[in-house]
């Protein structure tokens, strides 16, 4: 022993602090934050899946090196982290009857379920954080709304941070019920994006294009329009320089806007966010 440690008692045993990230439901989401967490660094050894379906699991397992379990208590054993990634009505019987160690960070990515029920449904004792991510997780273009009680320590913030951060952006929110507005805008936004691509392409067919035509020049022209918008500059201007004073562009947007495009979108955005507020209460009045 060095001299100037010698008058020092022999170091307690400190366990380390696993670092494990167990993911209850290992399907699409889950895939693209295991992914992203890989890319990032993190070894595929502290990535643990519980999957009920067994071809399911086979994949995680090829594809991701990571260990697999059907069990989620198995999964979770001595994890710092478990990421509940199931369907919002599948959560409840995958969480039944499990033990989660006090002091664990439970990262909730499902739709509609409040703290609140996630906290009734495991007990005191654990971290909770909340997120909203979207389907560009898979191309790690992500975005994620977070929200977490102000009492929940730095750790368990910067825990879920670094998961959903493996994917793409995160916005922390002031409140829980922002979440139902994130759900709306950006949890659901793709399919938006979708949609529309899908109708321009129906439109422009019926203008005479062929079909295959129609499909690539929708496609691609949504596919640029996002590079631009990735610059920073604001939409509105980016529109303002496509529509020339008098020309066909402005033609196509009046119509929107006299259609009522807008009022179309706030309504849609808000039945989206009433939709993940009702789920919020249906979950809570179950046992
Ligand atoms: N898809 C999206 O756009 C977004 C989804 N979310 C949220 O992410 C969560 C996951 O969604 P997503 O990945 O799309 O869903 P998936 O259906 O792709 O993934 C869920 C997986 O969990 C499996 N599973 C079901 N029950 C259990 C159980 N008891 N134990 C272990 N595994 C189980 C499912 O198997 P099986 O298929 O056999 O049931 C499936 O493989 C949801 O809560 C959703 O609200 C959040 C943001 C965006
Ligand atoms: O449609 C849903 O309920 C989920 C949440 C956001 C995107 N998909």
């Amino acid at each position: 022993m060095p001299y100037h440690t010698a008058h020092l008692p022999p170091p307690l045993f400190v366990p380390r602090m696993s670092s494990a990230i167990a993911f209850i439901g290992g399907g699409n989401m889950a895939a693209s934050l295991i992914g992203g967490l890989i890319a990032a660094g993190r070894p595929a050894t502290e990535l643990r899946v519980c999957e009920i379906d067994a071809d399911r699991r086979a994949w995680l397992a090829q594809t991701f090196g990571v260990d697999t379990f059907e069990a989620a208590a198995d999964a979770i054993a001595g994890a710092r982290g478990v990421v509940l990634a199931v369907k919002p009505q599948q959560m409840r019987s995958a969480l039944g009857g499990l033990t989660i160690a006090p002091g664990t960070i439970v990262v909730s990515i499902a739709a509609g379920i409040r703290l609140d029920t996630l906290q009734r449904w495991l007990g005191e004792g654990l971290h909770y954080v909340r997120c909203m991510p979207n389907t560009p997780a898979l191309m790690r273009s992500g975005i994620t709304g977070l929200y977490a009680a102000p009492t929940t320590p730095k750790d368990a913030r910067q825990l879920a941070e670094d998961i959903l951060g493996a994917v793409g952006d995160c916005v922390w929110l002031e409140d829980e019920t922002q979440i139902d507005a994130v759900t709306a805008l950006s949890g659901s936004g793709p399919a938006y994006y979708f949609l529309l691509t899908e109708v321009l392409r129906e439109a422009a067919a019926a203008l005479g294009l062929p079909a295959d035509t129609a499909k690539r020049l929708a496609r691609q022209t949504f596919i640029g329009a996002a590079r631009m918008a990735e610059t920073g500059t604001d939409v509105a201007l980016l529109r303002a320089q496509v529509t020339s004073k008098g020309g066909t562009t402005e033609a196509a947007v009046q119509h929107l806007e006299t259609a009522g495009l807008r009022r179309l979108f706030a309504e849609a955005l808000a039945a989206a966010a009433r939709r993940s507020a009702e789920l919020g209460e249906l979950f809570a009045r179950e046992d």
